[in-house]
């Protein structure tokens, strides 16, 4: 995942809105940031690897000055941590175009043959936004071919329906289009969620607002309107005007990982509230705890992204609810920090147990996802050297055991600690008493009661069911070779201590 924000205001200062915007996103993606403002008739840009505030100073607000802008936090799922691969994007024809992307492209090499074969075109990073936004600028090309340049909104819509038609996977986008003003589309699928927002201009029309995730609104007073359609299109145009064009037939399958741990809980996706599908999956969960009978004397969640499900688990049990292990703020999101090793070891650094809640007690450990297993794996060590006398674990999911294609970074079978193995035997690796796991049923349920007219929703991780097809040999070509996490492990300079900083000069 990655966070993109677009804003299209009247005022020239839309960095500082786009700077605060982007802090909310943060949570989607730690290794680069970028934003781009347009003035009217220049763009200013800067972007490199790092964190929003480490990347930004104060003078960006100086010299990316502009109306209108866009920003992106990334979290690679595709091509390697260069900062080259930092977004936004950027091609000069047939307009000036800059691109920002969330999700990730499942027939790049395809596209990437004709992108570059049939096409002409140079592409100077191994990034699949950067193919997208390609296709899309040929596209665009196209339609000038048949309708002429008098509309260019007219053949921007019509180079994302050819784009929609010819790209698959998950793909959210915003644009900033030179001369033109700012679009922003989102797959057939709506696998990644994309919201649109306004606020009143005082007297002068409205501004418009375009985000992965609607809490990057409120804090620039802006209002959501709604969330983007499954393959539509919008469009502000330089005087404010919002433009929507449906571009082909959407059949909305938003990601259910999205509602486990990828998105903030304060964020209503597709209709969706996080917090209340996370509490939702405590008390189904609480059912499996109830049934087994085990004598469990505390529930203590792995903090932070657990805390809803544990919280309902305990009400719903009626066993207590503990703190007990404490998070060192000051340590980033560890599943979506690159590289096995670097994972493995910033958790003992990022959580530490109390030991008055373990000292001779039966716990039962809490956490939305087991993925690769070097959370939960050491938080158990960690309860039994705190003198825990039994520690059970449970998953608010189900069994991570197929890669995501879409956009988060579980690119291998064989790195899902749960792939090809028996929940006895999952148990046994994570040196756990005993081991629950969410039903997938239950989540589904759990997400589906905020908004049940979504009827689907992409839970390939859980279940291999990939909605928009894959290629042959995809999933095959993606086990040996394209990890992004072992190409950064493999980069020099970053070793076994990765750090962003060494590798901002890319
Ligand atoms: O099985 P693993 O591969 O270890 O991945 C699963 C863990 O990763 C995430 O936490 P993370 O520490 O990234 O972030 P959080 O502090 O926001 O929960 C998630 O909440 C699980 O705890
Ligand atoms: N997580 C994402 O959305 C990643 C976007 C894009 N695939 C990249 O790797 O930069
Ligand atoms: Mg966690």
């Amino acid at each position: 995942m990655c966070g993109i924000l677009g804003i299209a205001s009247r005022t020239d200062e839309v960095f500082a809105e786009i700077y605060d915007g982007l802090l909310m996103l943060q949570h989607r993606g730690q290794d680069a940031s970028g934003i781009v403002t347009y003035t009217g008739e220049n763009f200013r840009e800067r972007k490199a690897n790092g964190l929003v505030k480490d990347v930004f100073k104060a003078e960006d607000a100086e010299t990316l000055r502009g109306k209108i802008g866009m920003g992106h936090v990334r979290y690679p799922t595709a091509g390697s941590l260069s900062a080259a691969e930092a977004q936004p994007f950027f091609v000069n024809a047939p307009y000036g175009i800059y691109l920002v992307h969330n999700g990730n492209i499942t027939n790049t090499e395809e596209q990437r043959e004709k992108v570059t074969a049939k096409y002409s075109r140079h592409l100077r990073t191994t990034s699949d936004s950067e193919i997208l936004l390609n296709v899309l600028a040929d596209k665009v090309a196209d339609a000038i071919k048949v309708n002429g340049n008098a509309d260019p909104i007219r053949n921007l819509f019509a180079g994302v329906k050819m784009t929609m038609e010819r790209i698959q996977g998950a793909y959210s986008v915003i644009c900033l289009i030179a001369g033109v003003g700012m679009l922003a589309f989102r797959d057939p699928h709506g696998i990644r969620p994309l919201s649109v927002a306004k606020r009143d201009a005082d007297g002068d029309g409205d501004d418009y607002a375009f985000a992965s995730e609607d809490v990057a609104f409120g804090i620039n007073g802006f209002t959501k309107l709604r969330d983007l359609k499954p393959g539509e299109a919008m469009l502000v145009d330089l005087d404010g005007n919002l433009h929507e064009f449906q571009a082909v037939e959407g059949n909305l399958t938003p990601c259910i990982f999205e509602y486990v741990y990828l998105a903030r809980p304060d964020s209503l996706l597709d209709g969706i509230s996080v917090y209340k599908t996370q509490m939702r999956m405590g008390q189904t969960l609480a059912k499996q705890i109830e049934d087994s009978g085990l004598d469990i004397d505390r529930i203590i969640p792995v903090p932070d992204s657990a805390r809803p499900v544990a919280l309902e688990v305990a009400k719903a049990t009626g066993i207590p609810y503990r703190e007990g292990l404490v998070k060192n703020r000051y340590v980033g999101r560890t599943f979506i920090m690159p590289g096995q090793a670097e994972r493995q070891k910033s958790v003992r650094r990022k959580l530490n147990a109390i030991p008055l809640e373990f000292d001779g007690h039966n716990v039962l450990l809490i956490d939305d996802s087991i993925v690769r297993g070097n959370t939960i794996k050491k938080i158990v060590q960690m309860c039994r050297e705190a003198g825990a006398k039994k520690v059970y674990i449970a998953s608010a999911s189900p069994p991570v055991i197929y890669p995501n294609v879409y956009g988060i970074d579980m690119p291998t079978k064989h790195e899902l600690v749960a792939n090809g193995k028996e929940i006895e035997e999952i148990r046994e690796e994570l040196g756990a008493d005993a081991l629950f796991y969410q039903n997938l049923d239950d989540l589904i349920w759990a997400a589906q009661e905020g908004n049940p007219e979504i009827k689907q929703f992409d839970c390939s991780c859980f279940d291999g069911n990939y909605i928009t097809g894959l290629g042959d040999s995809y999933l095959e070509t993606l086990e040996s070779s394209s990890r992004v996490s072992q190409k950064i492990e493999d980069m020099p300079g970053t070793g076994s201590s990765w750090n962003a900083a060494k590798l901002a000069s890319g």
